[in-house]
């Protein structure tokens, strides 16, 4: 049977459906929102072609009626397919999933490339009995009234015709959506037109939704939320970032990609298209952080947003990723001040540490103590209580991501009241590269010290906990078990050996200590398909960045993105792991025809030298209690660094005179 999940248009028939079996729809956005009866909530099944259904669940609903439901309408025999709910693959109990939950529906047979997609002309006649709003708001947090409000100015606007206009620059689909008089109010990005994912309209294809994305430990369709996790955490709006939230939104504008042929196809068809997407507050804003000198910028903006971005672990802190508003704008040239916006938040709370990138961490801004009123700010954040925060409005998100949340804002903590400056903790979570080999941050090296004294209490006390780090059969070896998409047979990250750390903090970093991650299935697949890049060095990104698409939308912003992203992540030194085209058996499909790149060519994967979720609660627990320990010897050692680099700057200084 031909399973017609790639559909867009049975996608939406099936939202007819959804709303019959309980007759009676709910109105997220139009004010109308009945209370529901205990047991009956709303949800969002993506499929894999991005396209989103709203649906209502009954207490008596469970994995199997949904799937059921889902087969008569898009005709994918329940057996077929997966349903999966942040971390968790539905298997029955449908207990854990909360109002205003998205569900990913899956195919578990990888034939993604080879699935002929099935239109049906009566598309528009469903996209009429869909009862829900154009815009709903996933979540009822008062953090969203500002984000209602517009939402009513662009529903508004889009009812007397004003569309919205694609933004050009960025690697990932999005969209100005505009207010009646025509101005920009908010930037959408649907999560299936994020780089790699199946609808990206800028030929950055080539993974399906939950594989690993841009980077290694955000998947792909999981910036999103991402976005909106920054914008919650961030209290009292200490960083300003612009209000984010979730939104199921239905426009012709977004992107359709023809999984075959590669080629757009909502352009061709104009049909309306439910996605999921982050729709975040437009803020005006004279230029980004890459135009302009940085020295006009306030200290205490550089530290808020410096304070976040440790909260979050954020990977992605590129200057372009700062907008500057001039303020106090005389209208000549000079102006008195700025306001930074910091904005794209989508590769924070990663499910591993990797490398965070934080542009400021040179600025003489972040050099500059802690003021008592950011201490305070600090002291007062508790990481537990953000993690349920998160949990409440956010179900979806992973446990691994709240994990390096909790962990980045105790060290955030500890090392503020030990005195370390923002460029100090900064540094200490940066990797570096030696002799060509990226090395593990020293918040990494305190994690495997912590987790190498959680291992050895496990083997005093004689535990043996399936989740731990295991003896692989050679002293100091450990294979840590994987969570892996199960269903959709792609590993997102693959085991990898973990030789002991070195049981001294700072510089004496030991390149062993590196993990050897196995390049997921590729070894196995680049001989059987024959079709292999490897082009070590930094010729390797050259010649790897001059093969990208050359369609209109591609732009220089873009390039130079994407080479600051690899390059922020020490890949600029070598595309040395190996390339490949896709294949047709899998999940890395390749329209080379359209102009369209695979994930793979582009992509290097990322080391990773420790991770936290296959600890059990407990030795999460000790874990965080050996971490705390660990700190501060190695505060100490950077401090007296530190300090030996001020006296040699200084001595340098004098020496010119
Ligand atoms: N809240 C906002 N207000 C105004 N402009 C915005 C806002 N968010 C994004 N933009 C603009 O849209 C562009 C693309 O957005 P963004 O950087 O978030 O997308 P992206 O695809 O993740 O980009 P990149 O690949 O560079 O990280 C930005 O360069 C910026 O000019």
């Amino acid at each position: 049977m031909s399973s017609n999940l790639d559909s867009p248009i049975k996608t939406q028939m099936a939202v007819a459906v959804f709303n019959s079996p309980l007759g009676r729809e709910y109105h997220a956005n139009d004010g109308m929102e009945v209370a529901k009866p205990s047991g009956r909530r709303r949800v969002f099944v993506q499929t894999e072609s991005g396209c989103v259904l709203g649906m209502e669940l009954d207490r008596s609903d469970n994995a199997h009626t949904v799937k059921r439901r889902l087969q008569v309408a898009l005709n994918v025999p329940v057996e077929e397919s997966s349903l999966t709910f942040g971390d968790t693959v539905l298997k029955n109990d449908l207990s854990a999933v909360r109002n205003d939950s998205p569900l990913l529906l899956t195919r578990n047979l990888m034939h993604r490339s080879s699935s002929t997609p099935c239109l049906s002309p009566t598309g528009r006649d469903i996209q009429h009995r869909d009862w829900s709003g154009p815009i709903e708001i996933l979540g009822h947090s008062n953090s969203f009234k500002k984000t209602k409000q517009l939402v009513k100015e662009i529903v508004k606007a889009m009812k007397i015709g004003v569309d919205p206009i694609p933004v050009q620059s960025g690697l990932g689909g999005a969209y100005y959506f505009r207010n009646s008089r025509g101005q920009s109010v908010a930037i959408v990005k649907p999560t299936d037109e994020e780089p790699f994912a199946p609808n990206n309209p800028k030929g950055f294809v080539g993974r399906a939704l939950g594989q690993p994305g841009l980077k290694r430990s955000v998947r792909v369709g999981e910036t999103g939320y991402r976005e909106v996790a920054a914008y919650l955490l961030d209290y009292g709006h200490f960083a300003n970032v612009p209000p984010t939230a979730l939104v199921k939104i239905t426009h012709s504008i977004f992107n359709i990609n023809d999984n075959v042929s590669g080629n757009n196809k909502s352009m061709k068809m104009k049909k309306h298209f439910s996605k999921l997407a982050s729709l975040q507050q437009f803020i005006a804003h004279d230029f980004d952080a890459s135009d302009h000198g940085t020295s006009s910028f306030p200290v205490s903006a550089v530290h808020r947003i410096g304070i976040l971005d440790i909260r979050i672990f954020n990977t992605d802190r590129h200057a372009g990723n700062l907008l500057v508003k001039r303020i106090n704008d005389d209208g000549a040239d000079r102006f008195s001040q700025v306001e930074l916006i910091p904005i794209d938040h989508g590769l924070c709370l990663p499910e591993n540490l990797e490398d965070p990138y934080f542009e400021w961490i040179h600025w003489p801004q972040a050099s500059i103590p802690f003021t008592e009123e950011e201490l305070k700010y600090i002291q007062d954040l508790n990481p537990y209580r953000d993690a349920d925060m998160l949990k409440t409005e956010l179900p979806m998100i992973r446990e691994a991501s709240l994990r390096v949340l909790i962990l980045c804002t105790i060290f955030l903590k500890e090392a503020a009241s030990y005195g370390l400056t923002l460029a100090e903790i900064g540094e200490m979570m940066s990797r570096e590269f030696r002799r060509g080999e990226e090395e593990p941050s020293e918040l990494e090296l305190i994690c495997m010290d912590a987790r190498r004294l959680v291992a050895e209490m496990e083997s005093d006390r004689g535990v043996f906990v399936s989740s731990s780090p295991k003896s692989k059969g050679h002293e100091d070896s450990f294979l840590f078990e994987m969570d892996g998409c199960d269903d959709s047979g792609f590993d997102f990250m693959d085991d990898f050996t973990c030789p002991t750390p070195p049981s001294h903090f700072g510089f004496g970093r030991n390149p062993l200590s590196k993990l050897q991650e196995t390049i997921e299935e590729e070894d196995g697949e680049e001989e059987e398909n024959g079709v292999a890049f490897d082009a070590p060095g930094k010729s390797g990104l050259v010649s790897n960045l001059s093969m990208l698409p050359k369609n209109n939308s591609f732009t220089a912003h873009n390039l130079k993105s994407l080479k600051t992203k690899t390059e922020n992540n020490g890949y600029g030194y070598g595309f040395g792991y190996g390339y490949r085209n896709g294949n047709e058996n899998g999940n890395i499909g390749v329209n080379s025809s359209s102009g369209h790149r695979s994930a793979n060519e582009q992509l290097p994967a990322s080391a990773s030298f420790v991770k936290f979720v296959d600890m059990n609660e407990d030795e999460w627990c000790v874990f965080l209690e050996k971490f705390q320990e660990l700190v501060y010897p190695a505060f100490a050692n950077r401090k007296s660094v530190s300090v030996g680099q001020k006296q040699l700057q200084r001595l340098g200084t004098s020496c010119q005179f």
